[in-house]
C-alpha cells in the first residue's frame, strides 16, 4: 500500500513502529519492525501474514493495549477492539449489568446506554439469559453480547482478530451485514485480521502483509492476497522434469485469480515439447488450501479424446464453464501421462479463490468457510398420502 494512497483523511497513522518483547531471561522477540501506515476513514484493511508474523501485535499496538517500543501511532477517532472478547465485561454480572458497565467504559451516559441496549439485545439474539450472570453463559452466547455491544457502541475504528470466525455461521453473516451497513452509512473504519479470505472480501478493500515482523506487502487487498498466497504455494512446487515434455506455465484468465461460485473460467497450460507425443493424458487435481482433494479435470472425463503434439510450443485451455466450488481457496496439481506412465508433474500451481455471490442466498448463508464443489440439485417433496 504506496502511503499516496492513504493520503486522504487519514484516521489511523503507524509512524516508524517497532515492538520488541523482551523476556526475564535476557531474550528478546522483535514483533514488528519498523512499521509505517496509514488507514484512511471508511475503508477496510486486512492484515494477513503467517502465523506469528506480527498481526495481532499490531492490533494490540493500534487499539492501545500495549506500547510500541519505538515509533508511534496516531489515532484521530475513538478506537474499539474486538480483539479478547468480553474484556471490558464481568463474570459476576448479569448480561443487563454488563451492559451498562461496558457503556460507561465507553463513555456513555445511562441514557445513552438504554437507548443502545434494546438494539443491541436485539442483535445479540440471547434477550432470554440477560439476566443471569456472565459465568454461566456458553462460550457462543458471551461472544455474542460481547460482539454485539462492541459493534453496537460508538466507534469511528475497529479492530477485529478473528473473533467473527468464531460464531455459529448465521451469526457470522448477520455480523457482516451489520460491519458492512456502518460502513457504508457512517463511514466506520475496520482494521482486520483473519485467515478467511471470504470475510477479508467482504469487509476489505485494502491489505499488509506481514512477514516476520516487516511489511511484505500493501495495496489493495486483490493485488495483496495474490502475491500472499503465490508465495506460500510455490514454497512446495516440485517439478518431476521430463526430457520430453515442460509444463511452463499454468494460468487462469483472471489476475488476481479470484472467482464468484458459478462463474465460467478458463484454465492455459503452456508446454514445451520436444518430440512427437502421442496418447497423452493430462490430469489436473483439484485441492482446497488444507490439501483436501476436491475434484480432477481430464480430457477422458470430458469425452475429448487424449491428447497429440508435435515438438514446439503448445497451449491447453481448459474451458470451465462454470466453476460450481464452494468460496475458499484452491490449487492445482497438474499431471502429464503417456502410455507408460507418469512423465511430468507440478504440484501446488494456478490457485484460485472462489467468493460468494448472490445468485444463490441459501448458499450464501451456509458456505462461509466450507470449501468443496457445489452440486447443483433439486430437492422435492413426493407426498405419501394419509
Ligand atoms: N505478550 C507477548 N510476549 C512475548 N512475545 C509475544 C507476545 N505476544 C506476541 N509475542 C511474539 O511476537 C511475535 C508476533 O506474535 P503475534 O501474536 O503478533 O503474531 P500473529 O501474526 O498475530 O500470529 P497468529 O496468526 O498466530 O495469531 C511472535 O513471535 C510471538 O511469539
Amino acid at each position: 500500500m504506496p502511503s499516496s494512497e492513504f493520503e486522504q483523511q487519514t484516521l489511523i497513522s503507524v509512524e516508524d513502529v517497532s515492538k520488541v518483547y523482551a523476556f526475564k531471561d535476557g531474550q528478546n522477540i522483535q514483533a514488528l519492525c519498523n512499521i509505517c501506515l496509514k488507514v484512511p476513514k471508511g475503508t477496510g484493511l486486512a492484515l494477513v501474514g503467517p502465523n506469528g508474523c506480527g498481526k495481532s501485535t499490531l492490533l494490540r499496538l493500534i487499539a492501545g493495549i500495549s506500547k510500541p517500543t519505538s515509533g508511534r501511532i496516531v489515532s484521530q477517532g475513538k478506537v474499539a477492539a474486538l480483539i479478547d472478547p468480553g474484556a471490558g465485561f464481568h463474570p459476576e454480572l448479569n448480561g443487563w449489568e454488563n451492559l451498562y458497565f461496558y457503556g460507561r467504559l465507553s463513555g456513555l451516559s445511562d441514557k445513552e446506554i438504554r437507548r443502545l441496549s434494546v438494539e443491541i439485545i436485539e442483535f445479540s439474539g440471547i434477550s432470554n439469559f440477560l439476566h443471569r450472570p456472565l459465568k454461566y453463559y456458553s462460550h457462543g452466547m458471551y461472544l455474542r453480547l460481547a460482539f454485539s455491544a462492541a459493534v453496537f457502541m460508538p466507534y469511528d475504528i475497529l479492530l477485529i482478530d478473528e473473533i467473527l470466525a468464531v460464531g455459529d455461521l448465521q451469526f457470522q453473516q448477520r455480523c457482516i451485514a451489520k460491519l458492512l451497513d456502518l460502513k457504508e452509512k457512517e463511514g466506520r473504519t475496520f482494521v482486520i485480521v483473519s485467515h478467511q479470505t471470504q470475510l477479508l472480501y467482504q469487509l476489505c478493500e485494502y491489505g499488509v502483509w506481514l512477514e516476520k515482523g516487516m511489511i511484505k506487502k500493501t495495496g489493495t487487498l486483490d493485488n495483496v492476497l495474490e502475491e500472499y498466497y503465490t508465495a506460500q504455494l510455490s514454497v512446495e512446487n516440485a517439478h518431476y522434469e521430463s526430457q520430453f515434455i515442460d509444463i511452463q506455465m499454468v494460468e487462469w484468465d483472471r489476475k488476481p485469480s479470484v472467482y464468484h461460485t458459478g462463474e465460467p473460467a478458463l484454465l492455459s497450460l503452456k508446454l514445451a515439447i520436444s518430440e512427437v507425443m502421442e496418447n497423452i493424458q493430462l490430469r489436473i487435481n483439484v485441492f482446497d488450501i488444507k490439501e483436501n482433494f476436491i475434484t480432477h479435470l481430464d480430457p477422458g472425463l470430458s469425452g475429448d479424446s487424449s491428447l497429440n503434439f508435435k515438438p514446439g510450443k503448445a497451449t491447453v485451455q481448459v474451458h470451465l464453464p462454470a466453476l460450481d466450488f464452494f468460496p475458499g481457496n484452491y490449487f492445482l496439481r497438474v499431471s502429464v501421462y503417456d502410455n507408460r506412465g507418469l512423465i511430468s508433474r507440478i504440484m501446488r500451481i494456478a490457485h484460485f479463490h472462489i467468493i460468494n455471490n448472490s445468485w444463490n442466498k441459501m448458499v450464501n448463508a451456509h458456505t462461509t468457510i466450507r470449501t468443496g464443489v457445489f452440486l447443483k440439485h433439486q430437492f422435492s417433496i413426493i407426498p405419501l398420502g394419509e
